[in-house]
């Protein structure tokens, strides 16, 4: 019988298995990382990314922040060649591409070479075109994925981030052995919590399955890695459900973009889970004033359980919860389009735009063919 051709979905429940992998091998799937980053004190640790690369680094910054107790700057790649590359001699920079394709991130470790500094690719693909262009390709661990609208790569990624922020900080004596011990714990429950979204995400698609098929414009929020979270939603549902989807920082979405809601638009929030989760709620409460197409993620009691997504689990670390709350925004981007029959682009944009401009390099068509 032939194979059935993986979509978005079968990456997403491949994804626990994926996570408890990684984080049973931390040492050794970050040691490369870790050995290049303890050879001398970092200043800051730059990033280079686009898209959900820029995304995963994005749920996993604050994070690194902590662990590492070094700024954590994430710059696209475009930015980065352009002009903004005035790296300290002591910073730590890489650059990440999942698929190793992205001709802007290829670009920007070029700038890295050019400008005297080791470049270093983290990819998902070590075979693609970033071996060519990087002085030390490192595998950042998602296994296979050939759907382009990744989402195993994502939440491995910020897990393959979070594991360099313990490992790199451990070998720095940043991070106690105790520490340590108990954060690679509570990672090993976020495949088991991963199903537990999963779930709660279908019951409430099935729920409101006539709201998630009828938005015209969405708008996301979330603070800290909660942002990190609604950038990676804004990014999916745009590309997948292909409506105006625009991911702000809570604070920044009611200072301005707040004034076009009306009772048509979509309002999704993600709560951080620490301090400033009562704005978000706030601000989700506010939002459902107006509409009623409006959803948020958290375990707030003042939000009603019919648009929310719980947590129920005991969260120490809530900076950790993008590993897991991630597939609440990919279930969705998937099963709307698909219900939508959307999986198909605008035919001028098929026949004009990608024969006008190109982002990838040919290989991906070998990497990512569905
Ligand atoms: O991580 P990569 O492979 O560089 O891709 C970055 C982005 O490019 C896209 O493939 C669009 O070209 C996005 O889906 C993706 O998030």
């Amino acid at each position: 019988m032939a194979e059935e051709t993986p979509t978005m979905l079968t990456y997403v429940e491949q994804t626990p298995a994926q996570l408890k992998l990684n984080v049973e091998r931390s040492e050794e799937l970050t040691a490369e990382l870790v050995d290049l980053y303890a050879q001398k004190p970092c200043h800051s640790i730059w990033i280079v990314a686009c898209g959900s690369s820029s995304n995963g680094s994005q749920c996993a910054r604050y994070f690194m922040m902590k662990y590492l107790k070094r700024e954590v700057k994430i710059v696209s790649p475009a930015t980065f060649i352009y002009g903004e590359h005035d790296l300290h001699e002591d910073d730590f920079v890489f650059v990440i591409s999942q698929s190793g394709c992205s001709t802007n991130s290829i670009e920007a470790l070029d700038e890295l070479r050019k400008l005297g500094v080791t470049a270093i690719g983290l990819t998902g693909n070590v075979d693609s075109d970033f071996k060519d262009h990087a002085d030390l390709v490192v595998d950042y661990g998602v296994g296979e994925e050939t759907v382009s609208y990744v989402t195993k790569g994502v939440a491995t990624l910020a897990q393959f981030l979070m594991l360099f922020a313990i490992e790199a900080g451990a070998r720095t004596g940043i991070v106690s052995p105790e520490q340590r011990a108990e954060l690679l714990n509570e990672m090993a429950d976020a495949p088991r919590r991963h199903e537990i979204v999963q779930q709660e995400t279908w019951d409430l698609y099935k729920r409101h399955q006539a709201d998630f098929t009828s938005m015209t414009v969405v708008n996301h929020c979330g603070f800290l890695q909660g942002y990190g979270i609604a950038c990676e939603g804004a990014l999916k549902f745009g590309e997948t459900i292909q409506i105006p989807s625009f991911a702000y920082e809570g604070e920044e979405w009611i200072h301005g973009p707040n004034l076009q809601l009306t009772p048509n638009y979509t309002v999704v929030c993600v709560d951080h889970l620490t301090e400033g989760a009562d704005r978000i709620v706030d601000i989700y409460l506010a939002a459902r004033t107006v509409t009623d197409h409006a959803f948020i993620v958290t375990n707030s009691e003042r939000v009603d359980d019919d648009h929310a997504i719980r947590l129920p689990f005991e969260i120490k670390e809530p900076l950790m919860m993008p590993l897991y709350v991630l597939p609440f925004y990919q279930i969705i981007a998937h099963q709307a389009t698909t219900d939508l029959h959307r999986w198909e682009k605008h035919p001028l944009f098929e026949e004009r735009f990608r024969k006008a401009i190109s982002t990838k390099t040919d290989t991906i068509d070998q990497i990512m063919p569905n």
